[in-house]
């Protein structure tokens, strides 16, 4: 299982610095949302010139026009982005057909879908996507009794391939591996963490073990 770092800060420095501390423990170096509206798609083309082998997650999460804000994230060097689960199927097809012209991949983000989660998620991977991200946001995670079981059971239950993102801890990421998740993603047990580079070591060790 590949190990997705969220770069959950609010300027470019701190996520060059961030992304300088994990990048060798992971396999995918993700610009969250919050930085992506807070230091511009610019910042895209940054963390990919500082880590050229490392691949570039951009998460837009698109809501509309899916093929145009794609295509912004590919030009700027992203090798993946999302667009959200929950939008109208023509802005998945948008995104996906951006991804086919530039040979780079779309995630279809499926936070806020709950009540029928698995089916929007057959039915966006047969848009074109080339995986799901099944994820609870920081707001859901937030909530009392917020666990990320129901996230798993949803994944084993689709049948196509997955991530998983929703407050995966060092504690989690061996459920998230046994689920058979393709990609863990991490932000806050890395970026909280009193030395990041450690927390990921320790994250990616038991994402492979
Ligand atoms: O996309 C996000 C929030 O919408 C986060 O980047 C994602 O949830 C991963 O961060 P964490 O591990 O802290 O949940």
């Amino acid at each position: 299982m590949r190990l997705q770092v969220a770069l959950d800060v609010l300027d470019l420095p701190s996520a060059l610095t961030l992304a300088g501390q994990v990048a060798e423990h992971v396999d995918i170096l993700e610009l969250g949302t919050p930085l992506v509206k807070s230091a511009g798609i610019a910042a895209v083309s940054a963390i990919k010139a500082a880590h050229p082998d490392k691949l570039v997650f951009v998460d837009l999460k698109t809501a509309d026009a899916g093929e145009l804000e794609a295509a912004l994230a590919f030009e700027a060097g992203a090798d993946l982005v999302t667009v959200m689960g929950a939008a109208d199927d023509d802005t998945v097809r948008g995104a996906v057909a951006a991804g086919r012209k530039y040979g780079k991949q779309v995630v279809a983000d499926m936070i806020t879908v709950v009540e029928g989660r698995v089916a929007r998620i057959r039915e966006v991977s047969k848009l074109g996507v080339s995986f799901v991200e099944i994820h609870a946001g920081l707001d859901e995670q937030a909530r009392p009794g917020y666990t990320i079981d129901t996230l798993l059971e949803d994944g084993r239950l689709a049948g196509v391939p997955f991530s998983i993102a929703g407050g995966i801890k060092i504690d989690t990421i061996g459920a998230v591996r046994e689920a058979g998740a393709t990609v863990a993603v991490a932000g806050g047990a890395i970026y909280n963490a009193a030395d990041p580079g450690a927390a990921a070591k320790e994250l990616k060790k038991r994402a492979t073990a």
